[in-house]
């Protein structure tokens, strides 16, 4: 059986609404949306692609507690958006390739939707992970480009086990 963690997103209005994963999820009542920064759920885990720390396995409780939270920004407001917010548990997602339209191919750089299968995939939500790819024809494909690094991501320890992986990953 599936038990989605709560999942949060506080929605900005600077998309695109027809290509919008953040609007689709709402839509499909895969997710919260807010309309109001302050209303973001204070202890839930925020992904925020600048944090120092890198989500791991050990953060699954803090998920299964409190849910995820993402901000569904212009890319080029992300930056500036998560330095005007202060967030308690703040974790940046390790090495993973987009695979939304968008921004395909490109690392680090994922849609709203991406970021919360990967959290949830890490954080050993599996089967919620792949729930979640019914929102988009190409989330499969996110999981599958990815499927050797999320696995290993998910057998990690600790967030510095997650970076080992990655720089053991970038280096060869
Ligand atoms: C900048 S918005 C762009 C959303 C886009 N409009 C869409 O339709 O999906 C993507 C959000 O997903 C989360 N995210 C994306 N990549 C991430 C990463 N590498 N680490 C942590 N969070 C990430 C963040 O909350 C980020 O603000």
């Amino acid at each position: 059986m599936i038990t989605m963690p709560k999942l949060f997103i506080y929605h900005a209005n600077q998309c695109n609404p027809k290509k919008c994963t953040s609007l689709k999820m709402a839509k499909m009542n895969k997710a919260i949306l807010l309309k109001n920064p302050y209303k973001v759920p204070k202890n839930s885990l925020i992904l925020n692609p600048y944090a120092e720390k890198a989500l791991s396995p050990e953060d699954k409780e803090i998920v299964e507690k409190f849910g995820i939270t993402a901000l569904d920004c212009s890319w080029k407001e992300a930056e500036l958006m998560f330095k005007k917010f202060k967030f308690k548990n703040q974790r940046s997602l390790p090495f993973l390739v987009a695979c939304n339209p968008i921004n395909y191919g490109k690392p680090c750089m994922l849609s709203t939707l991406e970021a919360f299968i990967a959290a949830l995939y890490i954080t050993n939500f599996k089967d919620e992970a792949w729930d979640l790819t019914s929102c988009f024809k190409w989330a499969e494909t996110f999981i599958k480009v990815n499927y050797e690094l999320l696995e290993r991501y998910s057998n990690a320890k600790n967030s510095m086990e997650v970076v080992e992986i990655q720089q053991d990953f970038l280096r060869k």
